[in-house]
């Protein structure tokens, strides 16, 4: 069964890289440099101007504008974690190129970092000019996926865990769903939280149930709490960095700080994160003080390096610094050991607890974990959630607790050409496990302690049953209730919605000129009239970092930018990705798709809409051609329609009152 299922995988994550891959290559190939610039693909006329060794001993590079240019600040977009290539443009086939990770990113600096097996090419930068970057696919989560699912297949038998055994399917699954005598430390906790972490408790698998808003954080810190004073260690992991950090921070409250560890490049963490680094930690305090010397002479020998003239020069001390990283690592290694085996909860993304540090601990130990938690696992490929379970094999973990939201975000898939792959992969642990177990063992949180209740009422209908609650504190609250606000029809009104169907709001696609591989839509009186709706709001004294706007649309999103920003800087504009796990007080959201033949593309995707409608607190205001929905083959926009047309503030907008 388990060759089955790994083999299955296998031969999907194969596909999806190849297609991500491609997907990039085209872009990169087909575009000349300055569009890539201009989508925020690459960052042109660049110059070396440092290389200094940093944290846990990697190359640091750091890029500004190139003199030879006018512009004295960087054109483009690149962000903390992208990984990218630094080209330079010469023809030779030798010409320099190096891979890294953005480590910060401003207008005048960019730093990136390095493997050292890049070195000998990283030096050579210093004599080009001209350089750009582009930023490129990250390769390693799938290599860690398929390196997965071949150690799965490898298995004679079913794996000896019983975790293992119940997620491929051999014994059943009983739940046991007993009230336990729990002495919770959050006494605040609601009652189907409490329920939550007495079930996981209790059972060896479990599925916390996360609507938007409804603590689920909050509970899996309290669970893994509970399970820390019960002396068990601790394995937390998610898809994203911002996913697991977002739980770290919030340990760091309630947990011993010693006992806390976060695997991962320091430059993808959350900065209040570092001091839990495991990179920083064994270069910092007690624990680092036994290597800091030796970074010390590598970084002066890189120096002397620096000024070196000739390739052969530079050659030969360059192998002087590769002797003292030798010594460099045998001393990181035992420090690194000795912070991992005195952790008690471990943090890391789900494909960073595959790291080399943590496995090589099982030279000193069989047993590093009992309890694995998963949180946003219905935004996890189902081979990446096996990385942690098949890494960790040996600790034969007792308990695994997944978290997560079948309702929002799906993981993302770049596969479009094959039906077979693209079910496979969107198919989550949390779908699988439910299709097969039933609800036994989901634990539905039922209160959110975000929205409006009317804010919340459609999409609790449509997606959850019926069945969330708003929390007391929430449930009528309106931006009239911010402290600065003005108390008048803006700011009363919980659900407003512009209706655009009078025809003056027509979309069209962003450009025509050979860049169709991105091409996206826009509405651009749908951005002046969210203008005129976030003046009306900021008029009656509502914060402009109160405000979000959200587009299902790029290509909208920059619109929208550019149209409020020159006004409004601190409004925050983004896809409903860029929101997905935040809030706002308000939160206005452009539709765009406005046609005569009822044409929604992108707006069928009812998760997405799910994410963007749950996002605000006090105010959602929908703008919107309510007969395109309406009229559309999607009953989720055409049940939104009918029920906004009852329960919101339906207005049709004057464009002579808005341009
Ligand atoms: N039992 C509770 N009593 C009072 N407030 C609570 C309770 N549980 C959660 N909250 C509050 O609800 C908000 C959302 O909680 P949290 O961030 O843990 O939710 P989440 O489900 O992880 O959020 P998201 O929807 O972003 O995934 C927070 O402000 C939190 O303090």
């Amino acid at each position: 069964m388990n060759k089955v299922l790994a083999e299955k995988f296998l031969k999907c994550i194969t596909h999806e890289q190849s297609q991500d891959t491609e997907l990039t290559t085209r872009l990169l190939e087909s575009l000349p440099i300055a569009q890539l610039v201009a989508k925020g693909l690459a960052i042109n006329h660049l110059a070396l101007q440092n290389v200094r060794t940093g944290l846990a001993g990697k190359l640091y590079l750091e890029l500004g504008p190139d003199p030879a240019f006018s512009a004295d600040y960087l054109r483009g977009e690149v962000k903390n974690g992208d990984l990218v290539l630094i080209k330079s443009p010469s023809s030779k086939k030798d010409s320099p190129t190096c891979e890294g990770v953005v480590t910060k990113s401003t207008d005048k600096l960019l730093t990136i970092a390095i493997d050292e097996s890049q070195e000998n090419e990283a030096l050579n930068l210093y004599n080009s000019s001209r350089l750009y970057l582009l930023k490129t696919t990250n390769t390693i989560t799938y290599k860690r996926m398929q390196s997965t699912m071949r150690k799965l297949c490898e298995f004679d038998a079913t794996p000896n865990n019983d975790i293992i055994q119940y997620l491929i399917g051999t014994p059943e699954f009983i739940a046991q769903n007993q009230k336990l005598n729990t002495k919770f430390f959050n006494e605040s906790l609601n009652a189907s939280q409490k329920k939550a972490i007495d079930f996981s408790l209790q059972n060896k698998m479990s599925i916390i149930h996360g609507p938007p808003g409804t603590g689920k954080t909050h509970t899996l810190v309290e669970l893994i709490r509970q399970l820390y004073s019960q002396g068990q260690r601790v394995l937390v992991c998610g898809p994203s960095n911002i996913s697991v950090d977002t739980i770290l921070e919030r340990l760091a409250v309630v947990l011993p700080n010693e006992h806390l560890l976060r695997i991962g490049h320091p430059a993808r963490l959350l900065e209040r994160n570092l001091a839990h680094s495991l990179e920083v930690l064994s270069k910092t305090g007690d624990a680092g003080a036994i290597v800091r010397d030796i970074s010390k002479e590598i970084d002066e020998t890189i120096a002397k390096v620096k000024k070196l003239k000739s390739f052969k020069d530079r050659r030969e001390s360059w192998k002087e610094v590769k002797e003292l990283r030798k010594e460099l690592r045998l001393r990181e290694r035992k420090v690194i050991a000795d912070l991992i085996l005195s952790a008690r909860v471990i943090v890391s993304t789900l494909h960073g607890s595959s790291a080399r540090e943590l496995v090589n601990c099982y030279s000193h130990t069989d047993h590093l974990f009992d309890t694995l938690v998963i949180d946003e696992v219905s935004q996890s490929l189902e081979p990446q959630c096996w990385i942690p379970l098949i890494s960790h094999y040996k600790s034969n973990i007792q308990k695994l607790v997944l978290a997560g939201d079948d309702k929002q975000l799906p993981p993302t898939i770049k596969t479009e050409n094959n039906e077979d792959v693209k079910e496979t992969l969107s198919r989550t642990l949390f779908d699988r496990l439910l299709q097969k177990y039933g609800d036994s063992f989901r634990n539905l949180l039922d209160t959110q302690y975000r929205m409006n209740t009317s804010i919340m009422e459609f999409s609790s209908q449509e997606m959850y049953g019926g069945k969330l609650k708003a929390a007391e504190s929430v449930a009528r609250w309106t931006l009239a209730d911010l402290p600065t606000a003005e108390c008048n029809d803006e700011t009363e009104a919980p659900l407003i919605w512009y209706d655009t169907q009078a025809g003056d709001f027509p979309e069209k696609d962003e450009d025509q000129d050979g860049a169709s591989l991105t091409s996206s839509k826009l509405n651009e009186n749908e951005a002046h009239l969210a203008l005129f709706h976030v003046s009306n709001l900021i008029s009656s004294n509502v914060p402009q970092n109160a405000v979000g706007i959200i587009s299902p649309y790029s290509a909208q999103v920059s619109f929208l930018k550019k149209t409020i920003h020159t006004k409004y800087p601190s409004v925050e504009i983004a896809t409903v990705d860029g929101f997905q796990g935040r809030e706002k007080e308000v939160i206005v959201l452009s539709l765009v798709r406005s046609n005569d033949s009822f044409e929604v593309g992108f707006l069928s995707d009812e998760r997405r809409l799910n994410v963007a409608m749950t996002r605000p607190k006090k105010q959602l205001c929908v703008i919107g051609n309510m007969e395109t929905l309406e009229r559309s083959k999607v009953k989720f926009l055409k049940d939104w329609v009918r029920w906004s047309e009852e329960n919101s503030e339906v207005r049709y907008p004057d464009l002579s009152d808005i341009l």
